[in-house]
Parts: C-alpha cells; sequence; structure tokens
C-alpha cells in the first residue's frame, strides 16, 4: 500500500467514525439486503466509488473465506448481526519461486500459481456485534468463520452479517490453498448489487458471489 501515513490516518479516522455512528444509530435497513446461501458465504455490494466500496456479507453457521489477502486495500470488517472469528496469517519472509499452475475453472479466477507459501498461524479474532476489525496486506492474510465460538454461544441467529468497507474496491485477490499447494488470483463476485440479483452469480456451485 503506496501511501503516506497521514492519508492512511485520516481514512481510518474518517471511516472508523462513520461506521461507529451507523452502528450506535441502531440502523436496520441492511436487513433489506441481507440474504443467505447455504453453500457458501455470500457478498451483497451495498454501494462503491472509485476510492471506496462496501458491502454486506451473510454468513451462515459453519461458512468461511478461504485464507485470503485484499488486493492491497484497507479493509473494515464490522459485524452487524452474530459473530464471526477471524484466523490470521502470514507468509513468513521466504521468497517463494512460484511458477503458473492450473487454476480452478471458476467465474473470475484469472491465474494460479505454485506452491502455496507455508502459512504461520499469527493470532485469533472474535469479533462481535458492533467491532470493527481491520487488516491490510502490510499486516498479513486472514480466513474469517462464522461459528457458534465466534461469540456468545449458541444464538438464535441465523448466523452472522458483517458491513465491509474496502479501501480503494477490491479488484484482485489471492487466494491460498495449501491443499492444492496453489495460490489462486480471482475477480471478486457478488450475489446482489445495489439489492439487484446478479443473475450469472445464482450457481452457488460455482461460488461467483463469494472469494
Ligand atoms: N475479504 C472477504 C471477506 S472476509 O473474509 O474478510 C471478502 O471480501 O469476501
Ligand atoms: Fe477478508
Amino acid at each position: 500500500m503506496r501511501q503516506p501515513a497521514k492519508s492512511a490516518a485520516r481514512v481510518d479516522v474518517a471511516v472508523r467514525a462513520a461506521v461507529q455512528a451507523y452502528v450506535q444509530g441502531g440502523h436496520q435497513d441492511w436487513r433489506e439486503l441481507a440474504s443467505f446461501c447455504d453453500q457458501h458465504y455470500v457478498r451483497h455490494l451495498v454501494d462503491e466509488s472509485a476510492n471506496v466500496e462496501m458491502m454486506l456479507i451473510c454468513w451462515k453457521k459453519g461458512q468461511a473465506s478461504r485464507v485470503h489477502n485484499h488486493g492491497s486495500s484497507h479493509c473494515y470488517l464490522t459485524v452487524l448481526s452474530g459473530g464471526v472469528e477471524e484466523l490470521r496469517f502470514t507468509t513468513g519472509d521466504t521468497p517463494l519461486e512460484s511458477e503458473p499452475t492450473l487454476a480452478p475453472r471458476l467465474p473470475g479466477v484469472i491465474a494460479a500459481t505454485s506452491p502455496c507459501p507455508l502459512l504461520l498461524p499469527d493470532g485469533v479474532n472474535h469479533v462481535c456485534v458492533g467491532t470493527t476489525a481491520y487488516i491490510n496486506d502490510s499486516m498479513g492474510l486472514h480466513a474469517v468463520r462464522c461459528d457458534d465460538a465466534a461469540c456468545g454461544g449458541p444464538g438464535a441467529e441465523e448466523g452472522a452479517v458483517s458491513l465491509h468497507i474496502y479501501a480503494p474496491p477490491i479488484r484482485r485477490v489471492r487466494l491460498y490453498e495449501p491443499e492444492a499447494d496453489r495460490v489462486v488470483t480471482r475477480a471478486p463476485g457478488f450475489r446482489t448489487i445495489r439489492g439487484v440479483e446478479e443473475e450469472d452469480q445464482m450457481d452457488a456451485s460455482l461460488l461467483s458471489s463469494t472469494l
């Protein structure tokens, strides 16, 4: 992230203030956009500009993101309902020679390289309602999961809903797949954009609206 520290600090103050005002205001309008999918977590774009994008992510219990980066963006994750667990990873300092490899045939997939670097666990955060977590690529990678352990044990909620603000919008992510020994580059998709369903994204098996 090539951004002066002062400018990053201004973004940080502005985003946190806006999010906290929204949370403290007890707004419920996000519920109109929130819908879940049985197969995987889903992303709903609320709005975007050249500098920032805002989305809701709906997680059923047990659903998780794979280990990923955030395409050089600032990433703010605020839980609106339920709770999620964030597992952090680093890849260590060793530069790794990587070669192109077979990429999965899924929408948005751009390329894959092998091997997958060793993923070193770097902490666990439980993000509860009203709390904001922050990550960028210089801090490492993460995988997020919704389960009963995340916050407060079994609840009546169907799962969790989180509000994500990425600055600038994320156009490419890297997905780390140790089981396939590869790193996949993908353009992330959405289940809905400003409340309108993305028709080509409705086949859950294509993982289009997840990373
Ligand atoms: N960064 C992920 C959600 S999370 O795991 O932070 C996404 O945009 O889909
Ligand atoms: Fe993420």
